[in-house]
């Protein structure tokens, strides 16, 4: 409903937020408009030129996009995708739909997806339920949505290495020339693993025929753009000059991730907010990169045993308290036998306690290190925590198990 011009000014609401603008253009699923996509100029002439065929009423190429997080492989696929259906020549017609395999997981999930997304009911009168259907019959409907309504296709299957199967990939790949479509369909896979396709079984492999697109992580001066490009979510005057360069910073620092580096705004903006700061400064940017950092930890940390937690404390009491920031195994084992005796916990053996670090060096926690002390010496383990030891204390005295040894 408009607003009503007769409205009447409550207290009890706020008149609008004194730090964003429009904080939508922060939200993590925002697509933005094309002049906000910064340094992917080639990136995405490069797909587009693999598309190309569909504009025309050609078979478009399929393409494998590889990539670290947030560096803009989804937000390039869709806008590619947007692109080519606007530019589709006279009497082409293009679907294009998006398929996120972490939600559609499964090939019945896909298909019916992707069914759904593609069919207008209206025009092919056809009707995709959400649920209830076999995936041979998901298949069927998809087809027929196809050939009723397009010439060509793009899917865009993010985060592929997700889905429980490639079956998928396999058919979607195979249906022009199985005849089982009279279009053609494109496929834009998109990963963060690089070893997915070597990992596909060889059937899928022969049918999969792709070229392949990798995206570099941004540097800071890219990052920077990113979010001088977004600075009106803020309100004009509100953000002081370093905040920019500083979120750049740590999010370059954390291979270059986009979405790292908006977040970081977003929340040093409600760190101020909450702050009732007129603006948002460094200190805002800082809380907000820690925040960050807990959060990262906060998953990992937080689901991790508490035998685990009782290692990684024993660890991280050294870093804060000891001198240096890397201990010998048998240092952290000392402190973690305190650690468990002060909190009434079975102690584990050495051997299960290294196992522990091990995993916990497996998940990016902590980093080992081997150090040679000499032929009489032998060879050391070293342990150190990746991450801001106030940080993983934090985190772990959460836990109403460990949260005693706070008064330790
Ligand atoms: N070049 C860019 N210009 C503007 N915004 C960008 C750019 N690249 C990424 N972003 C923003 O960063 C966020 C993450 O981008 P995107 O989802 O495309 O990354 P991704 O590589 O697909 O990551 P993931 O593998 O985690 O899905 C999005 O909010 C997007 O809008």
């Amino acid at each position: 409903m408009a607003p009503d011009s007769s409205s009447i000014d409550d207290p009890l609401f706020d008149a609008g937020h004194h730090i964003f603008a429009n904080k939508d253009l922060l939200k993590t699923g925002h697509v933005p408009e094309a002049d906000r996509i910064v340094g992917r100029d080639e990136e995405i002439s490069k797909l587009a030129t693999r598309l190309n065929g569909a504009v025309h009423g050609y078979s478009p190429e399929n393409v494998m996009v590889y990539g670290k997080t947030g560096t803009g492989k989804s937000l390039v696929s869709r806008h590619v995708c947007q692109r080519a259906r606007n530019a589709a020549q006279d009497g082409v017609t293009i679907g294009t739909a998006y398929v996120d395999c972490a939600e559609d997981d499964t090939e019945t999930q896909a298909v019916s997806s992707l069914a759904a997304k593609l069919n207008d009911e209206a025009e092919t009168g056809i009707s995709v339920p959400h649920t209830g259907l076999s995936t041979s019959k998901y298949y069927k409907l998809l087809w027929e949505t196809l050939d009723a309504q397009y010439d060509s296709t793009i899917v865009v299957l993010d985060e592929v290495d997700l889905m429980d199967d490639d079956s998928v990939l396999m058919k979607l790949s195979r249906a022009e020339e199985a005849g089982k479509i009279t279009g053609s369909i494109g496929i834009i896979a998109i990963s963060n693993k690089i070893q997915y396709i070597d990992d596909l079984n060889e059937r899928v492999k022969s049918s999969f025929q792709h070229k392949e697109l990798f995206f570099k992580p941004y540097d800071a001066n890219q990052l920077r753009e990113i979010m001088y490009n977004r600075r009106d979510a803020f309100r004009e005057g509100v953000l002081s000059e370093d905040v920019i360069p500083l979120s750049a910073a740590f999010a370059a620092q954390e291979h270059g991730d986009a979405r790292k580096a908006i977040d970081i705004l977003r929340h040093a903006g409600e760190v101020a907010f909450e702050e009732e700061a007129d603006t948002v400064r460094e200190h805002h940017v800082r809380q907000a990169q820690q925040h960050a950092e807990k959060d990262r930890f906060r998953e990992l940390v937080s689901g991790a045993p508490t035998q685990a937690k009782a290692a990684l404390l024993a660890l991280t009491e050294l870093s804060i308290n000891a001198s240096g920031d890397a201990f010998l195994t048998s240092q952290v084992y000392d402190q973690y036998e305190r650690v468990c005796e002060f909190l009434d916990m079975d102690v584990l053996s050495v051997r299960r306690f290294r196992d522990i670090l091990k995993e916990q060096a497996f998940l990016g926690v902590v980093e080992i290190e081997k150090i040679n002390k000499g032929s009489a010496g032998g060879i050391h383990l070293q342990n150190r925590l990746i991450e801001d030891a106030q940080v993983v204390r934090e985190t772990i005295l959460e836990d109403a198990r460990m949260g005693d040894w706070a008064s330790e």
